[in-house]
């Protein structure tokens, strides 16, 4: 025999109330044995009928009109699902439960007071009129429905508006009234109970909930079924956590636990008689009635995840209180406590450090004034005499609250939370876990609310991956590339690697689009050129600061010398960096150490292997060697594809600038091809290697061979400068020719040795070790303490779309990994 309970929204409107009739049927066809059904109020009559009796007291006499309102509703249900013939008994009936509403209010209106008990009264009129209307409509599809109003069963103290239930008497009646009812189904109002004196009380909003429990309990159910609008419990608020999901099993608990936290599926005090009983509530859906929902009892079976789930109460302030007077003196916190109590303050999570010197205590917000002028006033003594410094008051923060009886048994769950939080730059301000271990709670402030939670879910529920979410300025030919091979790589990395890789935002110099929900890799140039606004980098960064998503990337594939200087600020705000971008190493040695040290202060990552050789694995060999300790002792390399693809390629007789033109659209120039002709691409590169070598080297110190006459430098634009480069033909033809000659090839090769950087135009002969390179090819030497006898060598293409890409992915990826 089960007891089932339907809540607000499943009886809100004729079309709902038919699914609950449907769901009443269907139990009764496949024969399981329905004890009672207990039924809210209306979805939204509550809260209606408190407003009603507010304006009643202050003699506004527009509450007619809502309660007409109210009338209305139910007169629809009548009229959308029983008989016509059977119709008007039945308005009759709601006619008279809502005159005596109006004559109650009359009252009200006239004495222009409203009691909590009088509210209580008005307020059971909700479930009064729900039942009464529901039980009809099953009477006419043949369901014996017989409309019960729990007053008579539930028995309750006078604590009106949160009555304590008198567990003894209402047990008996409910007992009494079922014996006599046969195979009658009693249609149960929820929510209400009523005195020793036949007074009306309520049992605290979603109280609904708890009367199923009592008569569950008080009835011996099997089960106690609670349909409401959702798939049961799920790992976290899913409107705060998109990748949430439903939690198949659950112990009393730990539904206890998570309701108490702001998961409002599911009204505390209902799991207390179930608890006693031994019966398991199931939480179901009424819109969708297949779905399993969550099973609550006192195992939970099935479990895949070290914690259950994850809840949070949003807004919160943290009291402290403290000063040396506190230290070891007893009877402080048991004042500070039993005073918080005398004036009804609830407090929601307790946290003091072992040197006693100060202990903080988090209540909502709307106590805060009251209570620091509750507890000035209380150890004003105690403050005079320098015992206590001061009371202090933080304001906008949340608490975040891990719950699960997993963690009982595993440790490194705190390890885990703190590293995710810390990695995703949220600060803790306070930390409190009970000695149940089944609760570790975090107070954090509220504007870190959303982020913290979804990437708490994010490692805690592995199953599922974990989300990487890009922000890519620059959509030219590399972030085109970065974006395709994403796109071609997802399903691997979100099923072999558990990363979801999300595109929030996306720029070029001419627009750009950020939406937080993600951007389909397969239409992002579309939406880009439909959606996309000015671009504008600082309003990119501003909402990029502003989603305050988990794991954030942002990746630089321009060549712009401004985007660097949002480098700082962003790893500051934790959120790293990757690029190909050579502009921010390549600048001051000082802002090159400023980044290096936001990275390490910040837990982020600012990646940039592509700097240099493009995708060819450089800069993380470099780093490799340094970090275990080696030295180095040269650097000899040639490091520009473009170069390389110039002297690799021409033939005398043919228009030098034809071959650059090919370079650039093969894609191994950069964006102005100047840079890399004038040697600037080179002497970036060897000033950056050298860097991470460990020398502190400025841009002057780099002497840049440059390979252009002037005219071809200052050309106004890059189209000019081809024209330039044109009318220079002999000049390069006589350069090249003059290496021919000798079976020579020209290379420029950058070398660091001794502190010094030089960069030369060299003509090798075919025993140099660089004379047989082809395409695009780079080459680095590096000779160190352990690379001493022969040089540990790198070679293959430095430039190019697909390689650089594959570099930039690469990055993005351990930065995944990183954050896991
Ligand atoms: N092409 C290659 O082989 C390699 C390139 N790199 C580097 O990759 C970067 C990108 O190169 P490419 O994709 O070849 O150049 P590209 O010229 O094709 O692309 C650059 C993109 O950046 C956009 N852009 C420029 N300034 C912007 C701003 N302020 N805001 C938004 N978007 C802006 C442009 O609209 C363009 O779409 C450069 O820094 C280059 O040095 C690094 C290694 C190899
Ligand atoms: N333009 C560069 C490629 C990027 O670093 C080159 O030609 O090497
Ligand atoms: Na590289």
């Amino acid at each position: 025999m089960n007891v089932l309970k339907f809540g607000g929204t499943s009886v809100k409107s004729v079309e709902n109330i038919k699914k609950v009739i449907a769901i009443i049927l269907n139990h009764r066809q496949n024969g399981d044995v329905i004890g009672a059904v207990v039924l809210s109020a209306m979805s939204g009559v509550t809260n209606q009928l408190i407003e009603i009796g507010r304006m009643a007291a202050v003699s506004n006499p527009d509450y007619l009109e809502l309660i007409r309102g109210i009338e209305e509703r139910h007169f629809n249900v009548i009229k959308g699902l029983i008989p016509i013939k059977e119709q008007s008994k039945v308005f009759g009936r709601v006619r008279g439960t809502v005159n005596e509403l109006e004559d109650l209010l009359r009252g009200v209106s006239l004495i222009r007071e409203l009691s909590d008990r009088t509210m209580d009264l008005v307020m059971s009129f909700g479930e009064r009129l729900s039942c009464l209307v529901i039980s009809e409509c099953l009477k006419s599809k043949g369901v014996p429905a017989r409309f019960c109003d729990a007053r008579e069963l539930i028995k309750t103290d006078a604590q009106f508006s949160m009555a304590e239930v008198d567990d003894q008497t209402t047990n008996q009646l409910i007992r009494n009234y079922f014996a006599t009812i046969g195979t009658d189904l009693p249609i149960v109002t929820g929510f209400i109970g009523s005195t020793a004196n036949n007074e009306t009380t309520t049992l605290g909003r979603g109280g609904s909930d708890y009367t199923a429990s009592i008569l569950g309990a008080a009835l011996n159910a099997n089960y106690i079924d609670i349909w409401t609008d959702v798939d049961g419990m799920m790992t976290a608020d899913p409107r705060k956590v998109p990748n949430a999901f439903n939690i198949p099993t659950i112990t009393y608990a730990e539904a206890m636990e998570l309701s108490h936290f702001g998961a409002k599926v599911i009204y505390p005090p209902t799991l207390q008689p179930a608890f006693a009983k031994n019966i398991p509530i199931r939480i179901l859906n009424t819109f969708n009635a297949d779905h399993e929902g969550t099973v609550i009892s006192r195992t939970a079976d099935r479990r895949d995840f070290t914690i259950t789930g994850i809840s949070s109460i949003d807004d919160i302030v943290l009291v402290n209180i403290q000063g040396s007077g506190m230290i070891g003196v007893a009877g402080v916190s048991a004042k500070l406590f039993s005073t918080l109590a005398h004036y009804k303050i609830s407090v929601i999570l307790i946290s003091q450090a072992s040197s006693e010197h100060s202990i903080c205590f988090a209540i909502e917000p709307r106590n805060a004034d009251r209570v620091r002028e509750i507890l000035e006033a209380e150890f004003a003594t105690e403050i005079a005499h320098g015992h206590i410094d001061n009371i202090s008051i933080e304001r906008d923060l949340s608490i975040i609250a891990t719950v699960g009886e997993g963690m009982k048994k595993s440790s490194g769950i705190a390890g885990k939370l703190f590293s995710v939080l810390g990695k995703n730059g949220v600060n803790i301000i306070a930390i409190a876990q009970g000695s149940s271990e089944i609760n570790i709670s975090v107070v954090i402030n509220k504007n870190n609310l959303s982020k913290a939670l979804n990437a708490m879910h994010n490692v805690f529920f592995q199953s599922e991956a974990r989300i990487l979410n890009l922000y890519l300025v620059g959509a030219g030919l590399i972030g085109r590339t970065l974006l395709k091979q994403i796109e071609s790589q997802y399903e691997f990395l979100r099923t072999e690697k558990l990363l979801r890789i999300c595109l929030v935002g996306v720029s070029n110099t001419k627009k750009m689009l950020l939406d937080p929900k993600g951007i389909d890799l397969s239409d992002w140039q579309d939406r880009l050129m439909n959606e996309g606004v000015t671009t504008s980098l600082p309003a990119f960064v501003e909402k990029l600061k502003d989603y305050n998503l988990p794991n954030s990337v942002f990746i630089d594939c321009t060549a712009d010398k401004d985007i660097p200087l949002f480098y700082e600020p962003l790893l500051n705000a934790n959120v790293s960096i990757v690029t190909p971008n050579k502009v921010a190493n390549s600048g001051s040695y000082a802002e090159y150490k400023r980044l290096q040290r936001a990275t390490v202060r910040r837990g982020v990552k600012f990646l940039y292997e592509t700097n240099v050789g493009a995708g060819l694995p450089i800069i993380n060999t470099l780093q490799g060697l340094m970090t275990s300790g080696d030295r180095f002792l040269k650097i000899e390399a040639i490091l520009s594809g473009t170069l390389s693809y110039i002297f690799n390629t021409y033939k005398p007789g043919v228009s030098f600038a034809s071959v650059v033109r090919e370079a650039k659209e093969k894609g191994f120039t950069e964006p102005d091809p100047r840079e890399d002709l004038s040697g600037m691409d080179v002497a970036r590169k060897i000033l950056i290697l050298a860097r991470e070598a460990g020398f502190e080297l400025e841009p002057s110190d780099v002497t840049i061979n440059n390979l252009l006459p002037e005219s071809c430098i200052s050309a106004p634009s890059i189209p000019a400068f081809f024209e330039e480069l044109d009318t220079n033909n002999a000049y390069f033809e006589n350069l090249l020719q003059a290496a021919e000659g000798r079976n020579e090839k020209l290379r420029y090769v950058a070398t660091f040795e001794n502190g010094k950087v030089t960069i030369e135009l060299r003509a090798v002969g075919f025993d140099h070790p660089f004379y047989s390179l082809s395409g695009a090819d780079n080459i680095i030497s590096f000779t160190t303490e352990r690379y001493k006898e022969r040089p540990l060598v790198i070679k293959g293409p430095g430039a190019g779309a697909e390689v650089t890409a594959t570099g930039v992915f690469a990055d993005v990826v351990s930065i995944g990994s990183y954050l896991a």
